[in-house]
């Protein structure tokens, strides 16, 4: 695997590095050791399939407070998302920061969030099928939700969401610290 650092310090940018012969490719997804050259020791525990027939369909921002934070491992297995990061680790110097990217099924590229971070994706294609790797469990009383318009953050999103749960749509104003 190819890992690019981010500005988001512990947000990787993943290629898989393919293996090709005549009948296509090989690659590795995930690799324990690989992982932890990187300081990613968190390895998957649950994986999640995200499955939106409809372009525009917005699913986010969300995240688990610790100890059930996850770090997680995107990758668009079907059609394409633009992915979405926020770090929220109150002590980095990139706190409520975000990152965008796009993923898509034909470049296998992948995203590594890390724990403390909430994460969320646009469809940017009708019939886009999301499979992340999780390193915790489900905690429904740890959830937390950003909304996908929150001023405090100014998400550039790529195109107007045009599907969004109830519970996305309600989540409050998110109350950013201000650093000193
Ligand atoms: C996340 C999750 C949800 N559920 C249930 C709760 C609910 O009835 C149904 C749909 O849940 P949600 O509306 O929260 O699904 P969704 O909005 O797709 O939530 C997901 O969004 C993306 C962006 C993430 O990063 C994930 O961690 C997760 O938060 O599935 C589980 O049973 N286990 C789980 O791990």
């Amino acid at each position: 695997m190819i890992f690019f650092e981010t500005e988001l310090a512990g947000a990787f940018i993943i290629d898989v590095e393919r293996m090709a012969d005549e009948r296509g490719f090989f690659a590795r997804s995930w690799c324990q050791d690989e992982f932890a050259a990187y300081g990613i020791t968190a390895a998957p525990l649950q994986a999640n399939l995200s499955s939106n027939p409809r372009r525009g369909t917005l699913r986010g921002m969300h995240y688990q407070l610790p100890p059930h934070e996850e770090t997680k491992l995107v990758r668009c297995t079907r059609g394409a998302i633009y992915d979405v990061i926020i770090d929220l680790r109150e002590e980095s110097p990139t706190y409520g920061q975000w990152l965008g990217i796009e993923l898509t099924a034909e470049s296998f590229r992948m995203l590594l969030v890390p724990g403390r971070f909430a994460h969320g994706f646009v469809t940017l294609k009708d019939d886009t099928d999301v499979f992340y790797q999780v390193s915790a469990k489900y905690a429904p009383g740890f959830e937390r939700g950003i909304r996908w318009n929150d001023p405090a953050f100014g998400i550039e999103w790529p195109l107007q969401p045009t599907l969004v749960s109830e519970k996305d749509q309600r989540h409050p104003n998110f109350n950013l610290l201000v650093h000193h």
